[in-house]
């Protein structure tokens, strides 16, 4: 049998609702009977390592986790790993831990949309079908997987697609890379690349910002004087920003500060096609780093680890091709 650890850091999976309707983290896990009720399907053993709410995760605290889960499969002879999380930021740990974390087992990432005493609450559901797929063999290899409403996911691709809904992790232009049924777990797709940069600190300031139809340079400018290391912007369709905010971009590169540039839209890439003021050309001919399908949130945190390998805007660039 598996041996297969379920580190919890929070979450709605961990909470519960009040009287008056709030959801507020437990004291106790609530997912300790649906735990008992796991040992036909792997031999489980529990970490209660953190009990935040998701919207309290940072990229320090995700990179101490990754820390934790290569100990824990280094010193306990674990198969695989479940982590149960907040769906707010779930993607973005996810990713992180897809980046940094250098190991084979399959690392599986769960979360709840509804608490665990609300009616149809989806919790423990989410936590049999992550075990399930961090024991399944097929699973070995394919980096750190999202496992949620009976599908399976890839870090890379995956976000959170709905405010409330339990379908709400998406994998848009992909879709899932597996399913997870009764009998056990089906993989229809792998990841044609994988990548792993296994940093041990974040030390680097990265922010994002959205565009939006009249954008002031302003904004920008005052992005910059915070004392950033980098920045990404989510950019129009193929990659356009509004022409008020070229020059900006332009005294950030100068500065040697990098600028990287994901879509706003929902699927598809980024790319050089208009050649007109703030379009994807002239962007490009400032030095602008282009990614391939990333939203804005993992563009962040890749460029905080590429920052820590590099500061060299053509090796960034290179980074973020895959
Ligand atoms: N469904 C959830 O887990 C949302 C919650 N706000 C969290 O991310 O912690």
């Amino acid at each position: 049998m598996k041996k297969i650890l379920v580190l919890h850091t929070g979450g709605t999976i961990a909470m519960q609702e009040d009287e008056h309707g709030a959801v507020t983290p437990n004291l106790v896990n609530p997912l300790y009977s649906t735990i008992e009720s796991l040992s036909s399907i792997a031999s489980v053993v529990v970490d209660d390592y953190l009990n935040i709410p998701s919207p309290h995760m940072t990229p320090s605290l995700m990179v101490e986790l990754a820390k934790r889960l290569k100990e824990r499969v280094q010193n306990d002879s674990l198969d695989g790993i479940v982590v149960t999380h907040g769906t707010d930021t779930l993607e973005e740990t996810a990713y992180l831990l897809d980046l940094v974390l250098n190991i084979e087992n399959p690392v599986v990432v769960t979360g709840a949309m509804r608490s665990s005493n609300e009616l149809g609450s989806d919790g423990p559901h989410n936590l049999i079908s992550a075990v399930k797929t961090a024991a399944s063999d097929e699973a070995y290899g394919k980096g750190v997987l999202v496992v949620l409403n009976d599908e399976i996911h890839t870090a890379k691709n995956v976000t959170k697609t709905h405010s409330s809904n339990i379908a709400t992790f998406q994998s848009p232009q992909y879709g899932p890379i597996g399913i997870v049924t009764k009998r056990g777990v089906n993989f229809h797709h792998t990841l044609s690349h994988r990548e792993c940069h296994p940093v041990d600190s974040l030390t680097k300031k990265v922010s994002l910002l959205k565009t939006y139809a009249g954008m002031e340079a302003d904004i920008v400018d005052a992005v910059a004087d915070a004392g950033i290391n980098g920045l990404v912007i989510e950019a129009f369709g193929q990659g356009n920003v509004p022409p008020a905010i070229m020059p900006a971009l332009d005294r950030l590169i100068k500065k040697q500060i990098p600028v990287v540039l994901v879509s706003r839209c929902y699927s598809g890439v980024v790319q050089d096609t208009y050649g007109y003021d703030g379009g994807g050309r002239t962007l490009k001919d400032l030095g602008v780093i282009f990614t391939n399908g990333l939203n804005g949130q993992k563009a962040r945190l890749k460029l905080m680890v590429a920052l820590e390998l590099t500061t060299d805007n053509e090796q960034l660039q290179q980074i973020f091709l895959t």
